[in-house]
């Protein structure tokens, strides 16, 4: 196998007003000197999913916590990430807006242990806003875009902890698209999740499409290509090729790339 240091990358670019988001020689050091992610600089584009692919400790992760800020206290993150003309990885940034912005859903559902309803309006009360009226709509608003409302709006006010885990997720996900963000991330969202749910979820994932942006990490390779549309693939800290889930998956350019997926498309 090549050597990742003499690996050629390939790395897709968008025209400026396609873009939302973007990193520019992004890495990411823990315990101060520790390096496991290498100028990752990418580009992404409005209103699509796309999959950060890659093998175990490749630093998919790694990358998708910079973009809001989530590696804060874990780590140094070098480098700069543009949004909204601002570089967001600055010290002045209000993180809990930027967390506003660009929501987070995890690999295993966290609902907090409340009611339905209480997850989605927790953060807007916190935020001041105690229109009843309006806290309803919102409740439902979120709920039908997670594709969650037919099937919870009877029991709006029965623990979230009583759901199943895909329903607990979809949760999660009406959760963060309460605070109207732009972008969520994701890490591994379906990997607790059966089959049933998962297909769920993905469908829920292409409907959101139409409003947001998603970036997603997943190690299921089917999944990537049935919904994404653009993928990166990482490798040991440095992303090896970005560009559309077809071409990356039909027609990767380097070997790395090929080999990894073809072994991991089982
Ligand atoms: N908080 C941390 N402290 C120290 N090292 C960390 C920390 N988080 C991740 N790492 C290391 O950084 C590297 C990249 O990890 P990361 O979780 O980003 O990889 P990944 O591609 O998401 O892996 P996986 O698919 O297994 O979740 C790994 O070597 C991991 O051990």
């Amino acid at each position: 196998m090549q050597n990742v240091n003499e690996a050629p990358t390939y790395i897709h670019q968008f025209d400026k007003d396609e873009q939302i988001i973007s990193t520019q020689d992004l890495s990411v050091f823990y315990g101060g000197s520790v390096q496991k992610l290498f100028n990752a600089s990418l580009q992404f584009k409005k209103k699509t999913i796309t999959a950060l692919i890659g093998g175990s400790g490749s630093g998919k992760s790694t990358f998708l916590r910079c973009l809001n800020r989530m590696n804060d206290k874990v780590a140094r993150v070098d480098g700069e990430i543009w949004y909204h003309g601002l570089d967001i990885n600055k010290n002045n940034i209000n993180v809990y807006q930027l967390r506003k912005n660009i929501g987070m859903v995890f690999q295993k559902p966290n609902p907090f242990p409340k009611s339905i309803r209480e997850n989605i309006t927790y953060a807007l009360k916190a935020n001041g806003e105690n229109d009843k009226q309006k806290l309803d709509q919102i409740v439902e608003e979120s709920l039908r875009a997670a594709a969650l409302w037919d099937e919870v709006k009877d029991k709006l006010d029965k623990s979230a902890l009583a759901m199943s885990g895909g329903q607990q997720q979809r949760l999660c996900i009406a959760r963060a698209l309460a605070l109207k963000p732009e972008i969520l991330l994701l890490d591994e969202p379906a990997s607790a999740l059966d089959p049933v749910s998962t297909s769920k979820l993905e469908d829920t994932l292409k409907q959101l499409r139409t409003d947001y942006t998603m970036i997603m990490v997943t190690h299921n390779m089917q999944q990537a290509s049935r919904i994404s549309d653009y993928t990166a693939f990482f490798h040991l800290g440095h992303v090896l090729e970005y560009d559309t889930t077809e071409n990356i998956f039909t027609n990767p350019k380097g070997e790395i790339t090929e080999d990894y997926i073809r072994g991991s498309f089982g």
